[in-house]
């Protein structure tokens, strides 16, 4: 379980996150939402680890937490399977071993056995991403953190490797605290989804979902949400005089 109570966090103009609470339970995913930079990012990094929260407290029980970012943040030198393993050297895994794993996620997730090699130069930036996730997923995290993980890729990609995505963290019961602009996206993906107010971000909904397949049912619920009081209020633009 991730758990966040009462956290706020401010940089130096001023205040960020304000008093945010939220869980992630294991093996479920949760998306969070809110408008261009209310927090999203600071918050998962308070996830991480990688920053403290200034009040409230952040309660991370999971054994081995990996990140998704939203490029891929590759090593340009070294090929997909190498790039994918990256991470299990670390964990002290022979290198046959290590190959072996990064192999079979690279092919779930689309890759072929004549990409393997490719630099990421030669990659187009879907099978980039996949190498990212792939990466990730090799180290066998139980909480995924990902960070618009699939905002630069186009829409019909998009749905395909949210599917592979969702596929692999059901398969190996991963936690997922994923940031999307995309309503429809966490309608797709998430069990739960929390929405962010403008900076200083708090929770102004956590609502409870089932994740959906067909588009017509995607895009009937992300309607149903968009209409939501308190989500017009958090993700619509300010007006202007
Ligand atoms: N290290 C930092 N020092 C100072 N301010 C920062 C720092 N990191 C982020 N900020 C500011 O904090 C706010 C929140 O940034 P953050 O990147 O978390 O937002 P976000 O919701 O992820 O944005 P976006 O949706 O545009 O990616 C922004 O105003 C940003 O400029």
């Amino acid at each position: 379980m991730l758990r966040l109570d009462g956290v706020c966090l401010s940089f130096g103009d001023g205040p960020v996150l304000d008093g945010i609470g939220l869980a992630v339970p294991t093996g479920r995913l949760v998306a969070l939402i809110g408008p261009s930079g209310c927090g999203k990012t600071t918050l998962l990094g308070l996830a991480a680890g990688a920053l403290q929260p200034q009040a409230g407290r952040v309660e991370n029980r999971f054994a081995r937490t990996a990140m998704v970012f939203q490029e891929p943040r590759l090593l340009p030198w070294a090929g997909a399977l190498d790039n994918a393993a990256f991470g299990l050297k670390a964990m002290g895994l022979a290198r046959g071993d290590r190959r072996a794993r990064a192999r079979d996620i690279l092919l779930r997730l689309g890759l072929t056995l004549r990409d393997l090699a490719k630099r990421p130069g030669a990659l187009s930036g879907g099978m980039r991403q996949r190498v990212a996730i792939a990466r990730a997923l090799a180290v066998e995290p139980d909480l995924l953190l990902m960070d618009e993980p699939f905002s630069a890729l186009d829409v019909g990609l998009r749905a395909e490797l949210q599917a592979l995505v969702r596929a692999e963290v059901e398969r190996a019961g991963i936690a997922v605290l994923f940031v999307t602009h995309d309503v429809a996206e966490a309608v797709r993906l998430a069990d739960r989804i929390v929405v962010l107010s403008p900076r200083p971000a708090r929770v102004v909904a956590d609502l409870a979902s089932v994740p959906l397949a067909a588009p017509s049912a995607v895009f009937a619920e992300a309607a149903r949400l968009l209409a939501l009081p308190e989500v017009v209020a958090a993700l619509a633009p300010p007006v202007r005089a």
